[in-house]
């Protein structure tokens, strides 16, 4: 099995299952010399973790980050950092059902049929509890983004039916709602809908919005290693997500070449500036200094506890009703994990992008 590992200059080698011993990272490629704490991580990793609110599975997981190699007196050495969370709640009984039949939208049946057999006790590998090492690393990505003056949020953009309005998009609100919604009005509305759903041991998927600000212009090489394409695959590689856009995104399918184009304009200050960012940032793959912005879709939670129909591994029809503790809805969870996918891309880009031209090697050399 391969397809642990993402990214070019800054890699990460994610590893573990949901109900293993443990959760982790290696990251590889990290420059020395960066002031980097356990506290640095685990805000990132608190954001993320199971039991936040009732409208997250209950399964309780502190979380904890441990740093095994790479940091020596509070700074990074260049060596591979290794940060792992021990897995301490499986509650693996609840899944002995599950050993004999697949979960519909869930990677069951599709483990079973590429490998032949497959761990069963809760997702394996392909539980969201794999996105912990993706988060631990994107922290570490995302500290070294402010150094450089790059500034990454992500929030709930919608839930269901309900889409926060932007024109009260209040940024300290995410942390007082459990849906990270920067909206307190959409947030409660979210809440009465959820609530809804879980009455009928149902789920609900919905949307993470995330803009990246202060990239300059020119991150992103051509062809293969678009930089939209590469926040495309990183994006898309989180379980659940079902479509990713940038900029307009779809949208610009409905729109004309006169409206959609983003109109290019002198400031005061002599600087190129774009009326409207219909592009989202980037353009021809390559960053062009305006605020990033992506989105995504999460499907509902394919783990519900409603009766479902399904085959077990005999070939036969059964009904099922799902055990062990699932998220109601992704989103909330999801949103530090797009963020941190983000952060990784955005700065292996960044690292990139300090080969494009003769006199910043040479720079580089001359520094030394
Ligand atoms: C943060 C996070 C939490 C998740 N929680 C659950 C869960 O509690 N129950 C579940 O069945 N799926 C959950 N998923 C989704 C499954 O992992 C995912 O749907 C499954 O691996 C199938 O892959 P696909 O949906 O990308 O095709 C979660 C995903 C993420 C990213
Ligand atoms: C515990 C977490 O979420 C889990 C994500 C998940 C899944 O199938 O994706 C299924 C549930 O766990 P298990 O693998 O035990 O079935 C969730 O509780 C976590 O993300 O930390």
């Amino acid at each position: 099995m391969y397809g642990s590992t993402f990214g070019n200059i800054l890699k990460i080698s994610t590893w573990g299952e949901s109900h293993g011993a443990g959760i982790g990272v290696v990251i590889d490629g990290c420059p020395a010399g960066l002031l980097l704490s356990a506290e640095d991580i685990q805000a990132y990793l608190d954001r993320r973790k199971p039991g936040q609110s009732r409208f997250t599975t209950q399964r309780k997981e502190a979380d904890e980050v441990e740093i095994l190699s790479g940091i020596f007196e509070g700074k990074t050495t260049g060596t591979p950092i290794s940060l792992m969370v021990r897995n301490t709640d499986q509650r693996s009984h609840d899944y002995s059902e599950i050993a004999n039949y697949y979960r519909p939208g869930h990677a069951d049946r599709n483990y079973d049929i590429k490998y032949g057999f497959r761990d069963y006790r809760g997702g394996g590998r392909s539980s969201g509890r794999e996105t912990i090492g993706r988060v631990a690393a994107g922290a570490v990505a995302a500290k070294i983004l402010a150094e450089l003056g790059v500034e990454i949020t992500a929030y709930t953009l919608s839930i269901g039916p309900v889409t926060i309005d932007k024109s009260r998009f209040d940024k300290e609100e995410m942390g007082r709602n459990a849906l990270y919604m920067p909206d307190a009005e959409a947030a409660k509305k979210a809440q009465a809908y959820l609530e809804g759903c879980m009455k009928e041991k149902n789920s609900s998927g919905g949307m993470v919005e995330c803009v990246i600000k202060g990239v300059p212009a020119g991150i992103g090489e051509p062809a293969f290693e678009k930089l939209d394409a590469n926040l495309a695959k990183a994006v898309f590689s989180i379980g659940a997500v079902k479509s990713f856009e940038v900029g307009a995104g779809i949208a610009a399918a409905s729109s004309d070449g006169l409206h959609n184009n983003d109109a290019y304009r002198m400031d005061e200050e002599g600087n190129v500036k774009k009326k409207t960012n219909h592009s989202g940032g980037i353009t021809g793959g390559i960053s062009d200094g305006a605020p990033i912005l992506i989105r995504a879709a999460f499907k509902p939670t394919p783990s519900v506890a409603a009766v479902q129909e399904t085959v077990n591994r005999q070939g036969e029809n059964i009904e099922i009703s799902i055990k062990g503790r699932h998220d109601p809805i992704i989103v909330p969870r999801a949103v530090v994990v797009v963020e941190s996918m983000a952060a990784l891309v955005v700065l292996d880009a960044m690292l990139g992008s300090m080969t494009t031209r003769m006199d910043a090697v040479k720079g580089f050399f001359k520094n030394l």
